[in-house]
């Protein structure tokens, strides 16, 4: 009791949630996911995020839409956001016809203390910043594995790129050359031979950069290369994130 209190003493970091036990990394993801859609969600327009945290926010949703009656329409980030909604029978909304958004929530593949974001790890990150950009509150779900204090300490696999395909190499040279480090053009494995083709068409590069940088700079310089059409650097965005940790609480982060 005393270390929660502590907590929740801690400002705008605070644990909404106690619990003894260790948790799994699955747990920690699930926990983060009910916490931030219990906080966050009073109904309207819904964005849905992409990746494995954010199932479990589809499912919390889909309880409390139908033990309050709640009047929501979701608006998906991916092809995968859109089945979790379908599967859920959850109202399906897009940015046509819905293009204010009450709340995005959305997972991250590591957010760093001024909650810049990387994201991108499932080849999503397009429709994902699209989306968030339109939401009056962004919200992140993640586990502890997430949180970072400089951007690559925790996420080594690099900043993705959505890239047109014809154009990939060059970008390759053109980051390289301005910033070093070092790019993959990422490929399907074994599922298929061959490149990711994202759900736009295109091309990602997975760019490992060398060190820390000024991340709003290199989110302006990556996007104004031809050919690039987004990237997975996501500044100044985010409102607040919510991390599992791995002793069952829930620690919420807003953005100062
Ligand atoms: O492209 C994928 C998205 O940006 C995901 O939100 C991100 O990779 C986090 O996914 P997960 O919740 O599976 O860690």
């Amino acid at each position: 009791m005393a270390r929660l209190l502590k907590l929740l003493k801690q400002g705008p970091v605070f644990c909404a949630k106690y619990c003894s036990s260790a948790m799994s990394v699955e747990g920690s993801k699930k926990e983060a996911a009910c916490i931030a859609v219990e906080n966050n969600v009073k109904g309207g327009v819904i964005g849905i995020g992409s990746g494995s945290t954010i199932v479990y926010a589809v499912e919390k949703l889909a309880e409390i839409v139908a033990e309050q009656n709640l009047d929501i329409v979701c608006i998906p980030t991916s092809f995968q956001a859109r089945q979790l909604i379908i599967k859920h029978g959850l109202p399906l909304g897009d940015l046509e016809t819905h293009p204010v958004l009450d709340v995005c929530i959305d997972g991250a593949d590591e957010v760093d203390t001024d909650l810049t974001l990387i994201k991108g790890g499932g080849g999503c990150l397009l429709q994902e910043k699209i989306v968030a950009s339109c939401a009056k509150k962004f919200v992140v779900i993640a586990d502890y594995r997430k949180k970072s204090n400089n951007l690559g300490e925790q996420w080594t696999k690099g900043i993705p790129i959505e890239v047109i395909p014809l154009s990939y190499r060059c970008v390759e040279m053109k980051i390289v050359s301005q910033y070093g480090g070092n790019i993959d053009l990422r490929l399907s494995g074994e599922s298929k031979a061959g490149p990711v083709v994202t759900d736009n068409g295109n091309f990602i590069l997975d760019w490992k950069f060398p060190s820390t940088l000024d991340w709003k700079a290199v989110e302006i310089f990556l996007n104004m290369i031809p050919g690039v059409v987004e990237n997975g650097l996501f500044v100044n965005m985010a409102h607040v994130a919510y991390f599992g940790m791995k002793d069952g609480s829930v620690m919420t982060k807003e953005r100062e």
